[in-house]
């Protein structure tokens, strides 16, 4: 006999978009977004029975999350999706959890001659501001708070030596590379009672998201970085420092190598690559550089013109929690 173990259902990718008009000084704020919408409760009937009474449609959950937008304030988005959650609990007794997910695109504001402009933004890059709430009757609000898409890269201040030479090692040992992510963080909060905890407590929301920004990009440029593992660590713990109701802190990096030009000879060449791993136990990419063309020299400290590779890349994940 199956049984229904989990059900969720609702609207994804609803696109919003809200423009704050100040009147008194005639600055408009413009806020879009992408909101999802799943609900969970007493639903088994319609998924075993075709019984179709406890079913909101997911077309009115669309409304739904218009209409919200226009009744309440969309910034900061963690309060956005408490009042949408809540909407739901408050309004169907047979719901019992709703998870909201809004991920806030970029406009900022243009500046002309230095000034910002009253009404006129731009696309500056495919960062996102993101939350996940878990709007639950039982255990209150679970909020994930984070930061997506944001691409850095530093030409120098990044290292990665003393890992596992093998048969299996190819890659040289490096005291100075180019250190390339996209970054990916985020933060737990502890749990929050009700809508009211967390309305009495907003402005952590945005100092949070302000501080988890300044201290990833602080961290990735000032410091010389053993290994990305040991650079997302730091970063987890300082957040926890400056945001004492955080409970946890993830990290999900990307490792976007750029390699010297030379190195790809080898996958070209693999018979010469088992002559050279027999001879040599630690076979490492040979730098053949662009010598071969009148001698220029582009390996090590004369390197200037590099490969970025699209894939595979290394992704190195960690999650650092109080104790
Ligand atoms: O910072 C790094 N961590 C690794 O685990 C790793 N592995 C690798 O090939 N390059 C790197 N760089």
């Amino acid at each position: 006999m199956p049984v229904l173990s989990s059900a969720r259902y609702g609207k994804d990718n609803v696109r919003v978009c809200k423009v704050h008009r100040d009147e008194a000084t005639g600055t408009h704020t413009v806020t879009e977004m992408i909101v999802c919408c799943l609900l969970e409760g007493k639903i088994e009937e319609s998924y075993t029975k075709a019984d179709n009474t406890p079913v909101v449609a997911t077309d009115s959950m669309k409304n739904t999350i218009y209409i919200k937008a226009k009744e309440h304030p969309v910034d900061p988005p963690e309060l956005y999706a408490g009042i949408l959650g809540q909407h739901f609990l408050d309004t169907y007794s047979h719901i019992n959890v709703a998870n909201i997910s809004v991920e806030v695109k970029r406009w900022t504001r243009i500046a002309i001659d230095g000034k910002p402009h009253p009404h006129s933004f731009y696309r500056d890059g495919d960062e996102t501001r993101n939350v996940e709430a878990r709007v639950s009757r039982a255990d209150g609000i679970e909020i994930r708070s984070s930061l997506a898409g944001l691409l850095v890269l530093k030409s120098t201040g990044s290292q990665f030596h003393g890992f596992v030479r093998d048969e299996f090692t190819t890659l040289p040992e490096t005291w100075d590379r180019i250190l390339s992510t996209e970054i990916d963080a985020t933060w737990k909060w502890k749990t929050i009672p009700s809508l009211q905890a967390l309305r009495d407590n907003i402005a952590i929301f945005d100092q949070a998201f302000d501080n988890a920004r300044i201290i990833t990009l602080k961290t990735f440029a000032e410091e010389d970085s053993p290994s990305v593992q040991n650079t997302m660590y730091k970063m987890c713990d300082k957040i926890l420092e400056v945001a004492p109701e955080v409970a946890s802190v993830t990290y999900a990096l990307p490792n976007k190598h750029y390699f010297e030009i030379g190195e790809f000879l080898l996958l070209l060449a693999p018979l010469e690559m088992k002559k050279l791993s027999l001879m040599n136990h630690v076979l490492t990419r040979v730098p053949t550089d662009l010598s071969w063309h009148k001698g220029l020299e582009n390996t090590g400290k004369n390197a200037e013109v590099y490969a970025p590779q699209s894939g595979p890349n290394g992704l190195i994940k960690c999650e650092v929690s109080r104790s």
